[in-house]
Protein backbone atom coordinates (compact mmCIF):
# COMPACT_ATOMS: atom_id res chain seq x y z
CA UNK A 1 0.00 0.00 0.00
CA UNK A 2 1.09 3.48 -0.60
CA UNK A 3 0.46 6.95 0.48
CA UNK A 4 -2.94 8.06 0.12
CA UNK A 5 -3.61 5.45 -2.74
CA UNK A 6 -6.69 3.90 -3.83
CA UNK A 7 -6.53 1.39 -0.65
CA UNK A 8 -5.75 4.28 1.81
CA UNK A 9 -7.39 3.54 5.38
CA UNK A 10 -9.03 -0.42 3.36
CA UNK A 11 -7.30 -3.19 5.25
CA UNK A 12 -9.79 -6.33 3.34
CA UNK A 13 -11.71 -6.62 0.40
CA UNK A 14 -14.75 -6.09 1.73
CA UNK A 15 -13.84 -2.51 2.88
CA UNK A 16 -12.43 -1.59 -0.86
CA UNK A 17 -16.20 -3.23 -1.85
CA UNK A 18 -18.11 -1.44 0.55
CA UNK A 19 -16.11 1.98 -0.01
CA UNK A 20 -16.58 2.00 -4.18
CA UNK A 21 -20.37 1.61 -2.91
CA UNK A 22 -20.31 4.69 -1.35
CA UNK A 23 -17.26 7.27 -2.21
CA UNK A 24 -19.24 8.72 -5.32
CA UNK A 25 -22.36 9.39 -3.21
CA UNK A 26 -23.63 13.50 -2.57
CA UNK A 27 -22.13 15.00 0.59
CA UNK A 28 -24.91 15.90 2.89
CA UNK A 29 -22.79 18.26 5.88
CA UNK A 30 -24.93 19.22 8.95
CA UNK A 31 -22.14 21.53 10.75
CA UNK A 32 -19.51 23.26 8.81
CA UNK A 33 -17.77 26.86 9.20
CA UNK A 34 -18.21 27.65 5.74
CA UNK A 35 -18.07 31.25 4.00
CA UNK A 36 -21.00 31.37 2.52
CA UNK A 37 -19.94 34.90 1.38
CA UNK A 38 -16.57 33.24 -0.27
CA UNK A 39 -18.86 30.93 -2.26
CA UNK A 40 -21.40 33.28 -3.38
CA UNK A 41 -19.15 35.79 -4.31
CA UNK A 42 -17.09 32.75 -5.76
CA UNK A 43 -13.99 34.61 -6.95
CA UNK A 44 -11.58 31.95 -5.57
CA UNK A 45 -7.98 32.25 -3.86
CA UNK A 46 -5.34 32.91 -5.01
CA UNK A 47 -2.54 30.52 -3.09
CA UNK A 48 -2.33 27.53 -1.02
CA UNK A 49 -2.03 29.39 2.29
CA UNK A 50 -5.33 31.21 1.52
CA UNK A 51 -6.85 27.79 1.40
CA UNK A 52 -5.02 25.63 3.20
CA UNK A 53 -3.59 27.48 6.83
CA UNK A 54 -5.73 30.73 6.31
CA UNK A 55 -8.85 29.60 8.19
CA UNK A 56 -7.91 26.71 9.59
CA UNK A 57 -6.73 26.57 13.62
CA UNK A 58 -5.85 22.95 13.74
CA UNK A 59 -3.00 23.95 10.89
CA UNK A 60 -2.08 27.09 13.56
CA UNK A 61 -2.32 25.04 16.21
CA UNK A 62 0.53 22.32 14.97
CA UNK A 63 2.55 24.77 13.42
CA UNK A 64 3.12 26.41 16.92
CA UNK A 65 3.71 23.09 18.28
CA UNK A 66 6.46 22.91 15.53
CA UNK A 67 8.36 25.81 16.75
CA UNK A 68 6.68 28.09 13.87
CA UNK A 69 6.91 31.85 15.03
CA UNK A 70 3.03 33.80 15.39
CA UNK A 71 4.34 36.07 12.95
CA UNK A 72 4.22 33.13 10.16
CA UNK A 73 0.77 31.82 10.94
CA UNK A 74 -1.47 34.38 12.22
CA UNK A 75 0.64 37.71 11.94
CA UNK A 76 1.73 39.93 9.05
CA UNK A 77 4.19 37.66 7.58
CA UNK A 78 3.15 36.97 3.98
CA UNK A 79 0.96 34.30 2.27
CA UNK A 80 4.29 32.54 0.93
CA UNK A 81 6.25 32.99 4.02
CA UNK A 82 3.29 31.39 5.67
CA UNK A 83 3.39 28.76 3.38
CA UNK A 84 6.96 28.13 3.17
CA UNK A 85 7.14 27.78 7.05
CA UNK A 86 4.49 25.15 6.91
CA UNK A 87 5.79 22.84 4.72
CA UNK A 88 9.26 22.85 6.34
CA UNK A 89 7.64 21.36 9.49
CA UNK A 90 4.13 19.73 7.42
CA UNK A 91 6.61 16.47 7.76
CA UNK A 92 6.36 16.41 11.57
CA UNK A 93 2.71 16.29 11.14
CA UNK A 94 2.66 12.70 10.03
CA UNK A 95 0.11 10.43 12.14
CA UNK A 96 -1.68 13.82 12.32
CA UNK A 97 -4.91 13.80 10.46
CA UNK A 98 -3.90 17.27 9.41
CA UNK A 99 -1.00 15.86 7.51
CA UNK A 100 -3.53 13.27 5.62
CA UNK A 101 -6.25 16.16 4.63
CA UNK A 102 -3.85 18.46 3.28
CA UNK A 103 -2.48 16.09 0.97
CA UNK A 104 -5.73 14.60 -0.32
CA UNK A 105 -6.47 18.22 -1.04
CA UNK A 106 -3.73 18.63 -2.90
CA UNK A 107 -4.08 14.60 -4.70
CA UNK A 108 -7.07 15.17 -5.65
CA UNK A 109 -8.26 18.46 -6.18
CA UNK A 110 -5.23 19.50 -7.60
CA UNK A 111 -3.88 15.99 -8.71
CA UNK A 112 -0.71 16.90 -7.09
CA UNK A 113 1.04 13.89 -5.79
CA UNK A 114 4.48 15.64 -4.05
CA UNK A 115 4.42 15.48 -0.23
CA UNK A 116 4.78 18.68 1.14
CA UNK A 117 8.11 19.40 2.77
CA UNK A 118 10.68 21.95 2.16
CA UNK A 119 12.40 20.41 -0.74
CA UNK A 120 8.81 20.48 -2.64
CA UNK A 121 6.85 23.80 -1.07
CA UNK A 122 8.32 26.39 -3.67
CA UNK A 123 6.68 23.76 -6.44
CA UNK A 124 3.83 23.18 -4.61
CA UNK A 125 3.12 27.01 -4.37
CA UNK A 126 3.74 27.34 -7.90
CA UNK A 127 2.21 24.58 -9.30
CA UNK A 128 -1.30 25.45 -6.83
CA UNK A 129 -1.17 29.13 -7.30
CA UNK A 130 -1.02 28.54 -11.30
CA UNK A 131 -4.37 25.93 -10.99
CA UNK A 132 -6.07 28.15 -8.67
CA UNK A 133 -6.44 30.85 -11.65
CA UNK A 134 -8.74 27.99 -13.30
CA UNK A 135 -12.36 28.22 -12.93
CA UNK A 136 -12.08 24.58 -12.16
CA UNK A 137 -10.69 25.72 -8.69
CA UNK A 138 -13.50 28.49 -8.10
CA UNK A 139 -16.10 27.85 -5.10
CA UNK A 140 -19.13 26.69 -6.98
CA UNK A 141 -17.22 24.33 -9.39
CA UNK A 142 -14.99 22.91 -5.99
CA UNK A 143 -18.64 22.23 -4.45
CA UNK A 144 -20.42 20.28 -7.61
CA UNK A 145 -16.96 18.32 -8.30
CA UNK A 146 -16.87 16.86 -4.70
CA UNK A 147 -20.44 16.30 -4.97
CA UNK A 148 -21.78 18.10 -2.15
CA UNK A 149 -25.75 18.67 -2.07
CA UNK A 150 -26.36 20.28 0.94
CA UNK A 151 -23.93 22.22 3.50
CA UNK A 152 -25.18 24.00 6.89
CA UNK A 153 -22.84 26.93 7.99
CA UNK A 154 -22.96 27.29 12.22
CA UNK A 155 -24.24 30.84 12.24
CA UNK A 156 -25.15 33.39 14.99
CA UNK A 157 -28.94 34.53 15.67
CA UNK A 158 -27.75 37.79 14.70
CA UNK A 159 -25.23 37.72 11.41
CA UNK A 160 -26.74 39.04 8.56
CA UNK A 161 -27.99 36.15 6.50
CA UNK A 162 -28.11 38.08 3.28
CA UNK A 163 -25.78 35.25 1.63
CA UNK A 164 -27.26 32.68 2.11
CA UNK A 165 -30.16 34.10 0.18
CA UNK A 166 -27.73 35.12 -2.20
CA UNK A 167 -27.18 31.91 -2.07
CA UNK A 168 -30.38 30.31 -3.66
CA UNK A 169 -29.58 30.88 -6.84
CA UNK A 170 -26.68 28.47 -6.85
CA UNK A 171 -27.94 25.38 -8.95
CA UNK A 172 -27.08 21.96 -7.95
CA UNK A 173 -26.14 23.49 -3.87
CA UNK A 174 -28.26 23.88 -1.12
CA UNK A 175 -26.65 26.00 1.77
CA UNK A 176 -28.49 26.40 4.89
CA UNK A 177 -27.84 28.05 8.16
CA UNK A 178 -28.06 27.04 11.52
CA UNK A 179 -29.03 28.20 14.39
CA UNK A 180 -26.62 28.69 16.94
CA UNK A 181 -27.25 30.79 20.14
CA UNK A 182 -24.14 30.02 22.11
CA UNK A 183 -23.50 33.64 22.78
CA UNK A 184 -27.05 34.23 24.12
CA UNK A 185 -27.03 31.35 26.45
CA UNK A 186 -23.11 32.80 27.53
CA UNK A 187 -24.56 34.91 29.97
CA UNK A 188 -21.65 35.02 31.65
CA UNK A 189 -19.33 35.73 28.84
CA UNK A 190 -18.13 39.46 28.80
CA UNK A 191 -19.57 40.23 25.34
CA UNK A 192 -23.06 38.61 26.41
CA UNK A 193 -24.82 42.01 26.99
CA UNK A 194 -23.42 43.63 23.63
CA UNK A 195 -24.91 40.56 22.02
CA UNK A 196 -28.24 41.33 23.71
CA UNK A 197 -28.60 44.69 22.34
CA UNK A 198 -27.53 43.65 18.86
CA UNK A 199 -30.30 40.88 19.34
CA UNK A 200 -33.05 43.97 19.95
CA UNK A 201 -31.81 45.91 17.76
CA UNK A 202 -31.99 43.61 14.41
CA UNK A 203 -35.35 42.01 15.86
CA UNK A 204 -36.89 45.70 17.55
CA UNK A 205 -37.54 43.95 20.29
CA UNK A 206 -37.25 45.92 24.06
CA UNK A 207 -34.77 42.89 25.46
CA UNK A 208 -34.70 45.03 28.50
CA UNK A 209 -37.32 41.94 29.70
CA UNK A 210 -36.37 38.80 29.69
CA UNK A 211 -39.77 37.53 27.32
CA UNK A 212 -38.68 39.88 24.81
CA UNK A 213 -35.54 38.77 24.93
CA UNK A 214 -36.85 35.39 24.37
CA UNK A 215 -39.55 36.48 21.66
CA UNK A 216 -36.34 38.26 19.45
CA UNK A 217 -34.63 34.72 20.07
CA UNK A 218 -37.58 33.34 18.59
CA UNK A 219 -37.76 36.10 15.52
CA UNK A 220 -34.39 34.93 14.50
CA UNK A 221 -35.39 31.20 14.66
CA UNK A 222 -37.83 31.99 12.39
CA UNK A 223 -35.75 33.88 10.13
CA UNK A 224 -33.46 30.74 9.45
CA UNK A 225 -36.05 28.64 9.12
CA UNK A 226 -37.79 31.09 6.24
CA UNK A 227 -34.11 30.26 4.38
CA UNK A 228 -34.46 26.65 4.86
CA UNK A 229 -32.71 26.39 8.04
CA UNK A 230 -33.76 22.65 9.55
CA UNK A 231 -31.26 22.41 12.96
CA UNK A 232 -29.57 24.25 15.26
CA UNK A 233 -26.16 23.74 17.31
CA UNK A 234 -25.11 24.48 20.73
CA UNK A 235 -21.75 24.26 21.97
CA UNK A 236 -21.77 23.42 25.54
CA UNK A 237 -18.97 22.57 27.56
CA UNK A 238 -21.69 21.01 30.41
CA UNK A 239 -25.43 21.05 29.96
CA UNK A 240 -27.55 21.71 32.94
CA UNK A 241 -31.49 21.33 32.60
CA UNK A 242 -33.49 20.90 35.80
CA UNK A 243 -36.86 23.27 36.28
CA UNK A 244 -36.68 27.05 36.70
CA UNK A 245 -39.38 29.42 36.79
CA UNK A 246 -39.32 32.31 33.91
CA UNK A 247 -39.68 34.70 37.19
CA UNK A 248 -36.82 33.70 38.73
CA UNK A 249 -34.46 33.97 35.57
CA UNK A 250 -36.30 37.25 35.05
CA UNK A 251 -34.24 38.85 38.25
CA UNK A 252 -31.00 37.08 36.51
CA UNK A 253 -31.48 38.63 33.45
CA UNK A 254 -32.13 42.05 34.68
CA UNK A 255 -28.62 41.98 37.02
CA UNK A 256 -26.52 40.56 34.01
CA UNK A 257 -28.29 43.54 31.85
CA UNK A 258 -27.06 45.95 34.72
CA UNK A 259 -23.62 44.17 34.94
CA UNK A 260 -23.38 42.91 38.35
CA UNK A 261 -21.60 39.90 39.17
CA UNK A 262 -23.76 36.69 39.00
CA UNK A 263 -23.52 33.68 41.29
CA UNK A 264 -22.77 30.23 39.83
CA UNK A 265 -26.73 29.24 40.77
CA UNK A 266 -27.78 32.14 38.57
CA UNK A 267 -25.94 31.48 35.80
CA UNK A 268 -27.04 27.90 36.08
CA UNK A 269 -30.46 28.52 36.40
CA UNK A 270 -30.65 31.14 33.20
CA UNK A 271 -28.99 28.41 31.26
CA UNK A 272 -31.28 25.80 32.36
CA UNK A 273 -34.32 27.54 31.10
CA UNK A 274 -32.95 28.91 28.23
CA UNK A 275 -31.70 25.18 27.38
CA UNK A 276 -35.16 24.29 27.84
CA UNK A 277 -36.67 26.73 25.64
CA UNK A 278 -34.52 26.02 22.47
CA UNK A 279 -35.72 22.89 22.98
CA UNK A 280 -39.37 23.98 22.74
CA UNK A 281 -38.81 26.34 19.15
CA UNK A 282 -37.15 23.19 17.79
CA UNK A 283 -39.42 21.12 18.89
CA UNK A 284 -42.22 23.12 17.19
CA UNK A 285 -40.13 23.46 13.97
CA UNK A 286 -39.28 20.11 13.70
CA UNK A 287 -35.14 21.03 13.57
CA UNK A 288 -33.04 18.80 14.70
CA UNK A 289 -30.94 19.93 18.04
CA UNK A 290 -26.97 19.17 17.87
CA UNK A 291 -25.16 19.22 20.81
CA UNK A 292 -21.29 19.71 20.89
CA UNK A 293 -20.88 19.24 24.60
CA UNK A 294 -17.11 19.13 26.19
CA UNK A 295 -15.21 21.32 24.99
CA UNK A 296 -13.13 23.21 27.62
CA UNK A 297 -12.89 26.77 25.11
CA UNK A 298 -10.09 28.49 25.29
CA UNK A 299 -7.75 27.37 27.39
CA UNK A 300 -4.69 28.12 26.62
CA UNK A 301 -4.86 32.08 28.03
CA UNK A 302 -2.31 33.66 25.78
CA UNK A 303 -3.95 32.64 22.55
CA UNK A 304 -7.45 33.94 23.75
CA UNK A 305 -5.74 37.09 25.04
CA UNK A 306 -4.04 37.97 21.88
CA UNK A 307 -6.30 36.27 18.75
CA UNK A 308 -9.75 35.86 20.86
CA UNK A 309 -12.08 32.57 20.00
CA UNK A 310 -11.34 29.55 17.41
CA UNK A 311 -7.89 29.96 17.05
CA UNK A 312 -6.55 26.84 18.60
CA UNK A 313 -5.53 26.28 22.55
CA UNK A 314 -9.30 24.74 23.26
CA UNK A 315 -9.01 21.18 24.87
CA UNK A 316 -11.59 17.90 25.71
CA UNK A 317 -11.56 16.69 29.19
CA UNK A 318 -13.45 13.65 31.34
CA UNK A 319 -14.78 15.98 33.85
CA UNK A 320 -18.18 16.54 32.21
CA UNK A 321 -21.67 15.81 33.85
CA UNK A 322 -22.85 15.55 30.92
CA UNK A 323 -25.72 12.56 32.60
CA UNK A 324 -26.94 14.31 34.90
CA UNK A 325 -26.95 17.53 32.90
CA UNK A 326 -28.92 16.58 29.99
CA UNK A 327 -31.41 14.37 32.47
CA UNK A 328 -34.57 16.67 32.65
CA UNK A 329 -33.91 17.89 29.04
CA UNK A 330 -34.14 14.80 27.35
CA UNK A 331 -37.00 13.53 29.59
CA UNK A 332 -39.01 16.52 28.94
CA UNK A 333 -38.52 16.48 25.24
CA UNK A 334 -38.99 12.63 25.17
CA UNK A 335 -40.36 11.25 21.64
CA UNK A 336 -40.40 15.14 20.97
CA UNK A 337 -37.82 16.18 19.43
CA UNK A 338 -34.80 15.39 17.41
CA UNK A 339 -31.57 15.45 19.42
CA UNK A 340 -27.75 14.69 17.61
CA UNK A 341 -25.57 14.41 20.52
CA UNK A 342 -21.62 15.16 19.67
CA UNK A 343 -18.94 15.05 22.67
CA UNK A 344 -15.64 15.32 22.66
CA UNK A 345 -13.55 13.50 25.07
CA UNK A 346 -13.87 9.39 24.75
CA UNK A 347 -14.19 8.98 28.27
CA UNK A 348 -18.17 9.90 27.13
CA UNK A 349 -18.57 7.49 24.78
CA UNK A 350 -19.92 5.48 26.91
CA UNK A 351 -22.41 7.76 28.49
CA UNK A 352 -23.42 8.92 24.83
CA UNK A 353 -23.76 5.62 23.47
CA UNK A 354 -26.23 4.23 26.33
CA UNK A 355 -28.20 7.76 26.58
CA UNK A 356 -28.86 6.97 22.73
CA UNK A 357 -29.67 3.94 23.52
CA UNK A 358 -32.30 5.29 25.90
CA UNK A 359 -33.74 7.68 24.01
CA UNK A 360 -34.99 6.98 20.36
CA UNK A 361 -35.41 10.88 19.64
CA UNK A 362 -31.23 11.03 20.51
CA UNK A 363 -28.92 9.93 17.43
CA UNK A 364 -25.30 9.86 17.90
CA UNK A 365 -23.31 12.51 15.88
CA UNK A 366 -20.19 12.24 13.53
CA UNK A 367 -16.88 11.75 15.59
CA UNK A 368 -16.08 15.58 16.49
CA UNK A 369 -12.82 17.27 16.22
CA UNK A 370 -10.55 15.24 18.23
CA UNK A 371 -12.02 12.35 17.32
CA UNK A 372 -12.16 13.53 13.79
CA UNK A 373 -9.06 10.95 12.71
CA UNK A 374 -9.42 7.31 11.21
CA UNK A 375 -8.13 6.16 14.66
CA UNK A 376 -10.88 8.39 16.48
CA UNK A 377 -13.78 7.45 13.80
CA UNK A 378 -13.07 3.55 14.26
CA UNK A 379 -13.32 3.62 18.38
CA UNK A 380 -16.50 5.76 18.07
CA UNK A 381 -17.90 3.61 15.50
CA UNK A 382 -17.18 0.72 17.03
CA UNK A 383 -18.22 1.74 20.80
CA UNK A 384 -21.66 2.96 18.96
CA UNK A 385 -22.28 -0.14 17.14
CA UNK A 386 -22.03 -2.50 20.27
CA UNK A 387 -23.86 -0.13 22.73
CA UNK A 388 -26.28 2.23 20.52
CA UNK A 389 -27.05 1.32 16.72
CA UNK A 390 -24.27 2.26 14.35
CA UNK A 391 -27.26 2.85 11.68
CA UNK A 392 -28.42 5.76 13.75
CA UNK A 393 -25.86 7.69 13.39
CA UNK A 394 -26.69 10.76 12.56
CA UNK A 395 -24.18 10.95 9.33
CA UNK A 396 -21.09 12.81 8.58
CA UNK A 397 -20.23 16.40 9.33
CA UNK A 398 -17.25 17.73 8.01
CA UNK A 399 -17.48 20.02 10.61
CA UNK A 400 -14.75 22.71 8.72
CA UNK A 401 -13.55 26.22 7.99
CA UNK A 402 -11.95 25.54 4.63
CA UNK A 403 -14.12 24.80 1.73
CA UNK A 404 -11.40 23.02 -0.41
CA UNK A 405 -11.25 19.99 2.67
CA UNK A 406 -15.15 19.09 2.40
CA UNK A 407 -13.99 16.18 -0.18
CA UNK A 408 -10.95 15.21 1.92
CA UNK A 409 -12.60 15.05 5.21
CA UNK A 410 -15.76 12.93 3.61
CA UNK A 411 -13.15 10.48 2.14
CA UNK A 412 -11.50 9.62 5.22
CA UNK A 413 -14.92 9.22 7.16
CA UNK A 414 -16.35 7.01 3.77
CA UNK A 415 -12.65 5.10 4.00
CA UNK A 416 -13.15 4.62 7.71
CA UNK A 417 -16.62 3.52 7.74
CA UNK A 418 -15.97 0.88 5.62
CA UNK A 419 -13.00 0.03 6.74
CA UNK A 420 -14.58 -0.74 10.45
CA UNK A 421 -17.85 -2.52 8.82
CA UNK A 422 -15.52 -4.70 6.09
CA UNK A 423 -13.97 -5.91 9.17
CA UNK A 424 -16.86 -7.34 11.29
CA UNK A 425 -18.07 -8.83 7.53
CA UNK A 426 -14.65 -10.71 7.74
CA UNK A 427 -14.99 -11.55 10.90
CA UNK A 428 -18.39 -12.97 9.93
CA UNK A 429 -20.32 -10.15 12.28
CA UNK A 430 -22.32 -8.83 9.82
CA UNK A 431 -23.79 -10.16 6.55
CA UNK A 432 -22.49 -8.29 2.98
CA UNK A 433 -25.59 -7.24 1.88
CA UNK A 434 -26.30 -5.67 5.29
CA UNK A 435 -23.24 -4.17 5.23
CA UNK A 436 -23.61 -2.73 1.94
CA UNK A 437 -27.13 -1.08 3.18
CA UNK A 438 -25.47 0.16 6.36
CA UNK A 439 -22.89 2.38 4.84
CA UNK A 440 -25.09 3.59 2.49
CA UNK A 441 -27.35 4.78 4.85
CA UNK A 442 -25.24 6.24 7.21
CA UNK A 443 -23.11 8.02 4.37
CA UNK A 444 -26.33 10.00 2.89
CA UNK A 445 -29.60 8.31 3.48
CA UNK A 446 -29.84 8.61 7.18
CA UNK A 447 -28.95 11.92 7.44
CA UNK A 448 -31.19 12.81 4.28
CA UNK A 449 -33.88 11.42 6.31
CA UNK A 450 -33.12 12.75 9.65
CA UNK A 451 -32.05 16.00 8.63
CA UNK A 452 -33.62 16.72 5.19
CA UNK A 453 -36.71 15.27 4.92
CA UNK A 454 -38.46 18.87 4.05
CA UNK A 455 -36.02 19.52 1.53
O1 LIG B 1 -13.23 20.96 14.44
C1 LIG B 1 -13.16 21.90 15.19
C2 LIG B 1 -14.22 22.86 15.18
O2 LIG B 1 -14.11 23.71 14.10
C3 LIG B 1 -14.19 23.57 16.47
O3 LIG B 1 -13.29 24.64 16.34
C4 LIG B 1 -15.52 24.06 16.91
O4 LIG B 1 -15.84 25.22 16.18
C5 LIG B 1 -16.67 23.09 16.77
O5 LIG B 1 -16.76 22.50 15.54
C6 LIG B 1 -17.91 23.84 17.05
O6 LIG B 1 -18.66 24.12 16.10
O7 LIG B 1 -18.08 24.20 18.21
Amino acid sequence: MSFLDENYLLQNNTSKMLYNSIKDLPILDAHNHGDVEEIVEDKGWDDIWQIEGETDHYVWELMRKRGVPEEKITGNASNKEKWMALAEVFPGFVGNPTYEWIHLDLNRRFKIEDTISKYTAEKIWQDTSFLLKSESMKPQRLLKEMNVEIMCTTNDPTEDLSYHEKAKDIGGIKILPTWRPDKAMNIEKENWKEFVEKLGEITKENVERFEEFLNALYKTHKKFEELGGVSSDHGIFEPVSYPVEKERVQEVYEKALSKKELTKKEISDFKSLLFYEFGKMNAESNWVMQLHIGAMRDYRDKLYNTLGPDTGGDISTSNVDLANGLRYFLNQFDEKLKVVLYCLDPSLFPTVASIARAFPNVSLGAPWWFNDSPFGMEMYLKYIATVDLLSDLAGWVTDSRKLISYGSRTEMFRRELSNVVGEMVEKGQIPIREAFDLVRDISYFRPKRLFFEKI
